[in-house]
């Protein structure tokens, strides 16, 4: 019975994706790993983000950028995400900075002060924030400090709304780099924009649907479920508006219409052309269903010339054993 369900993997980690668009993040230093945190950052686009570090030559020149990009510099500079660069070294004696952020993020219906993250040089100066954020209970992340950490960064992928985050748990950062980028070659082209455009879909067919009953969730989601499962990644990615609203059509009459249902005309036709050859050369049925089984993705589900050749071959290997054991059993009582 047990063996049916996953083994407990006791990692100590509980990866989430944590929303900080109401919440104000509190970085100290401006070197390359402050560099790191600060893009990811960007990235999650929180309510503002506050830096303290000197402004002199150890501030990395990426960091130095977003800073002082313009806040229309869009997805190149800062993300649009107002970032506040206090040029002065963390006041570790009174934690006048910490202060600020805390006061700032409380008023104009901010969440607060998020997080942390401390990327120093400064041992002592870390362990000090460290202690203080604890007290105030503000999750506080020291880089390359695990004791002084309440979560740790990770290595992650981004392909649009698309991220991928290889954790080891502190075990082998480096290690984790090496499987982001293995993992990064694995996932399809097109894999950000089909996420996008099933986002469009599912924000459509809510405005088709706004129901909040417990009815009317069960049926989107039933009906997404259906949709999503008959296309592929690269389909997916070419849904335009021309399309979503004719899959979206098939919500009235309770279909879920696949790619060459709503695909352009000329698609179309070249999918029929495709159909035709594939069923003269004799790779295909004759209704023109392919008799091997594929996800929408190219997955084989089910192959019959497989299930038939592993029968064939099994009957054939025990049909062998059989004759052979026969043999040994009459030239046996022959002698
Ligand atoms: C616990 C954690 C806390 C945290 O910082 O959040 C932590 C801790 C420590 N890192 C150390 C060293 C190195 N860290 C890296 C690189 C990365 N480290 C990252 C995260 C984390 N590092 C968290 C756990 C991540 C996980 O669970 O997998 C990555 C994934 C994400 C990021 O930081 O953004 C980023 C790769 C990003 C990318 O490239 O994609 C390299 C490699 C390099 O620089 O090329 C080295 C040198 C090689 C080596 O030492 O292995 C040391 C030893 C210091 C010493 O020896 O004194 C400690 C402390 C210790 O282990 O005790
Ligand atoms: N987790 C990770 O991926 C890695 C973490 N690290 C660790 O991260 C830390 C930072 O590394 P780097 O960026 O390479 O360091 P760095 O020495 O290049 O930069 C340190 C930054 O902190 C600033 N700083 C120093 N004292 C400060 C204070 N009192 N107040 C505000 N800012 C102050 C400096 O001005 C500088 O901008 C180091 O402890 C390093 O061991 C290093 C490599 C990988």
């Amino acid at each position: 019975m047990s063996g049916e369900y996953p083994l407990v993997e006791p990692t100590g980690s509980l990866l989430l994706a944590w929303q900080v668009s109401r919440e104000s993040i509190l970085l100290v230093g401006a070197g390359p790993v402050a560099s790191s945190r600060l893009y990811h950052l960007v990235c999650a686009q929180p309510r503002k983000i506050y830096v303290v570090a000197p402004d002199d030559d150890n501030v990395d020149p990426e960091m130095r950028y977003r800073m002082t990009a313009d806040p229309d510099a869009g997805a190149g500079g800062n993300g649009g995400v107002e970032i506040e660069w206090i040029k002065r070294k963390y006041s570790e004696h009174d934690h006048a900075d910490l202060q600020l952020v805390l006061q700032d993020g409380q008023g104009g219906g901010g969440g607060g002060l998020g997080m942390v993250l401390v990327a120093t040089d400064d041992a002592t100066l870390s362990t000090r924030i460290c202690a203080e954020c604890r007290r105030l209970r503000i999750p506080v992340n020291v880089a390359d400090v695990p004791p002084e950490c309440d979560f740790y960064f990770g290595s992650v992928l981004r392909r649009g709304a698309l991220s991928v985050m290889v954790s080891t748990n502190g075990k082998g950062p480096r290690i984790a780099a090496r499987l982001r980028r293995r993992i990064e070659k694995s996932i399809p082209d097109g894999a950000g924009e089909a996420i996008a455009r099933v986002g469009d879909l599912r924000a459509a067919l809510r405005r088709v649907e706004p129901g909040k009953g417990n009815d009317a969730i069960a049926q989107r989601m039933q009906w997404m479920i259906r949709v999503s499962d008959q296309w592929s990644i690269e389909q997916l990615a070419r849904m335009d508006p021309d399309m979503r609203h004719r899959v979206l059509q098939g919500w009235a009459t309770d279909s879920a219409p696949s790619y060459y249902d709503v695909a352009p005309a000329r698609i179309n036709s070249l999918a029929a052309l495709g159909l035709r050859a594939g069923r003269a050369v004799g790779l295909l049925g004759p209704g023109g269903s392919c008799p091997v089984d594929r996800d929408p993705d190219g997955n084989v589900r089910r192959c019959p010339f497989v299930l038939g050749m592993t029968g064939f071959v099994t009957g054939l290997v025990t049909a062998s054993v059989a004759v052979a054991a026969w043999h040994r059993y009459s030239s046996m009582s022959r002698r």
